[in-house]
């Protein structure tokens, strides 16, 4: 079963299309990295598929759960937020425990979970310390602990690495390939691409709401224009280059191009 299935799935805001047709099938226990430009709708989309927003049109599913049904649904995904949410006035343990208590955690497994977490991170010493004194890589950290708590099937990480040092960066890539390795499947949304290079088994780039290509990340860069020499950012480039200084009707075509060009990409 796929981890993550979607059949047509629309956002629209008004007259903005956010999410547009997306359709997708992903397996359980992979890192698939979501890559765009901004505004091409990858918070929407996983902000639908965490139910926190509700789809325009179309369905999909999360760990097999309908992205409509926000009650099952809550306990079996965590998701990382570009800005997570801390509370300053709390120490990084009492942040996590607060969610644990929410995730109806026992306080002994919380302990347990929260102290054996932060010790893979490197951020136990700290943990009685107030989040106000934390360095962004520290809040990143107890954010991405936050997010993995309660030991989701699912996880939606939100540039999980940014703002972060070199060492404090490949710690989180590091859990993140773990977290895959343990069944776990990783929605990884990032404009950081070398860490998708270096995790991701499978890329989606989504532009103007639409997935334009899809791929191993290795096979992409083969077979886009970019050739052998190529690297991610190079298709990323390739398949996401509107001018804006276009008028809408000649970027829309300008659009269109670039989508059938994605098409021969995506088999
Ligand atoms: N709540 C909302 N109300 C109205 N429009 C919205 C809303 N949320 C998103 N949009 C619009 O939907 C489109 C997609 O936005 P979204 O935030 O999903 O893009 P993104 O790919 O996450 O961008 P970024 O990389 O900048 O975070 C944008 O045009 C945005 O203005």
């Amino acid at each position: 079963m796929a981890a993550i299935e979607t059949t047509g799935l629309t956002k629209r805001y008004g007259a903005t299309v956010a999410v547009d047709d997306l359709e997708l099938s992903i397996p359980e226990g992979s890192v698939y990295g979501f890559l765009g430009p901004n505004g091409a709708g990858k918070t929407t989309t996983m902000r639908l598929l965490t139910s926190l927003t509700r789809p325009t049109e179309g369905s999909g599913t999360v760990a097999g759960v309908p992205i409509t049904d926000r009650t099952a649904l809550r306990p079996r995904v965590g998701y990382l937020p570009e800005t997570p949410p801390l509370y300053e006035q709390a120490t990084g343990f009492e942040q996590l425990e607060y969610v644990a208590g929410l995730r109806d955690l026992s306080p002994a497994a919380a302990r347990e979970r929260i102290e054996s977490l932060l010790a893979d991170l490197d951020l136990l010493a700290d943990a009685d310390a107030l989040i106000d004194d934390y360095s962004t890589g520290m809040r990143q950290k107890v954010a991405f602990v936050q997010a993995v708590l309660h030991d989701p099937d699912v996880v939606f990480l939100d540039e999980p690495t940014s703002g972060l040092d070199p060492r404090a960066a490949k710690t989180i890539r590091e859990r993140i390939r773990g977290l895959a390795d343990g069944g776990t499947t990783v929605f990884l949304s990032t404009h950081i691409l070398p860490v998708v290079e270096a995790v991701a088994d499978a890329v989606g780039i989504l532009s103007d709401g639409q997935l334009v290509a899809e791929g191993a990340p290795d096979a992409l860069v083969r077979r886009a224009e970019a050739g052998d020499e190529g690297t991610l950012e190079d298709v990323f480039l390739e398949l996401t280059d509107v001018d804006p200084s276009d008028s809408s009707d000649s970027g829309r075509d300008k659009d269109r191009g670039d989508t059938e060009n994605a098409e021969a990409i995506r088999d």
